[in-house]
């Protein structure tokens, strides 16, 4: 393996659609200051989602999907809008990103939120009810109800229109996610919670007992767990009593939004899907935004850049073996929020938001001046 300061890291980047190209532009720019700092990384870039569609037909073309199967990281904006809301699901943009958490087996999609003391006010909570908040949800990504079949929407027999999904899990499935939430819980309280709706799904039964199974083998990490839609009264209740949540990809999509919103937004939330930590900070995986292209603020100027920074700085973290630099970004991005820089979603009355451009300039200021 080459030494770090020799590896030419591939990144694919696929801006997406409504908010996606104008954070993914600017994230760019912290990607040229990565690479000014000495990190080596080989840019190309795709269509995915709308932008897909509409140039190739499909919300992903297979040679993209090949281009990330051959890269080390993929940096992904948002997919999604009212102009492709009327296609069949399989046609439709979010099919973009769900294929490729598939075909790169990203079942692992880490979802840090994080609370910083200067965006207090922000928050849709009490000051003092997440003052030091720092959650992470690992949600399942790759299996559940968005993956499993059979599903339709069709005329039944009857003659009356019926729609279904099935919620699917093998044992290994949810091991495996499970053991991944264990191993960064090493790292930080270990403490897992493992969510679930064990008391009305079979699904929910089988994640509860193999999360148990699971957590034999790190005797060292408490186990709770706790029915979903507690958990979901809990977070806004007593948010600060969870460490690591542990959840399928369904409930990990609703609990991280309803999280985001405690830490002030949801242009906050960075997230990371990568196949387990085997290859540690080499780890292949797909980094972007927990929101999606929010189009009723597209081409506006004004989304918040940050979530899509802090999910290249967990790119940094995971796939580029630089958690030095990461750490360095991360703190630039605090800094720049502690001096009261605040685009519309996070500003408060009396103080001018700035632009998504204007926070990127702020953050690469405060990069320069480490
Ligand atoms: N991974 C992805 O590509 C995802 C795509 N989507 C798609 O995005 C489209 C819009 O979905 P919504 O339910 O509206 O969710 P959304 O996350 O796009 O937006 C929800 C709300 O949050 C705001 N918001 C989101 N990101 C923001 C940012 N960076 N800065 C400031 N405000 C921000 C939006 O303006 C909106 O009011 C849909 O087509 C949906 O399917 C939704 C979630 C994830
Ligand atoms: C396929 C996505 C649109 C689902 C989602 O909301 C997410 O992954 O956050
Ligand atoms: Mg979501």
């Amino acid at each position: 393996m080459a030494a770090a300061s020799d590896r030419v890291f591939k990144l694919l980047v696929l801006p997406g659609d409504g908010i996606g190209p104008e954070i993914i532009r600017e994230t760019l720019r912290i990607v040229d200051w990565a690479r000014n700092a000495g990190l080596r990384i080989e840019l190309s870039e795709g269509l995915a989602g709308g932008a897909s569609i509409d140039a190739v037909g499909a919300p992903i073309a297979e040679d993209v999907v090949e281009q990330a199967l051959a890269s080390d990281a993929v940096l992904f904006g948002a997919v999604g809008g009212p102009k492709w809301d009327h296609l069949p699901r399989a046609q439709r943009p979010e099919m973009g990103i769900l294929r490729l958490r598939q075909a790169l087996d990203l079942y692992a999609n880490l979802r840090p939120a994080v609370c910083f003391d200067e965006l207090l006010d922000a928050s849709a909570l009490k000051p003092e009810l997440i003052r030091g908040l720092d959650i992470l949800i690992v949600r399942e990504a790759t299996a559940g109800v968005y993956f499993s079949l059979p599903r339709a929407n069709e005329v039944g027999p009857d003659g009356q229109r019926r729609a279904y999904d099935t919620q699917a899990y093998t044992e290994g499935q949810i091991a495996r996610v499970c053991r991944t939430a264990f191993e960064l819980a090493r790292t930080r309280q270990r403490r897992v919670c493992s969510v679930d709706k064990a008391n009305v799904m079979e699904t929910g039964a089988l994640w509860r007992a193999v999360a148990t199974e699971v957590a034999a083998d790190y005797p060292d990490v408490e186990l709770s767990h706790m029915y979903a839609d507690n958990c979901a009264m809990q977070l806004v209740r007593r948010p600060d009593q969870f460490d690591v949540i542990v959840t399928d990809n369904l409930f990990g999509d609703i609990l991280s939004d309803a999280a985001a919103a405690l830490t002030g937004s949801l242009g906050l939330l960075p997230s990371a899907s990568l196949c387990g930590l085997g290859q540690g900070g080499r780890s292949r995986g797909l980094y972007e935004p927990i929101h999606g292209s929010a189009p009723d603020i597209a081409g506006q100027g004004v989304a918040n850049p940050i979530a899509t920074i802090l999910s290249f700085a967990l790119c940094l973290r995971w796939s580029f073996d630089r958690a030095d630099l990461a750490d360095r970004l991360e703190r630039a991005v605090r800094h720049v929020v502690y001096s009261g820089v605040r685009t519309p979603d996070i500003a408060h009355a009396g103080i001018a938001a700035v632009s998504t451009i204007e926070m990127t300039d702020a953050v690469l200021t405060a990069l320069h001046a480490q």
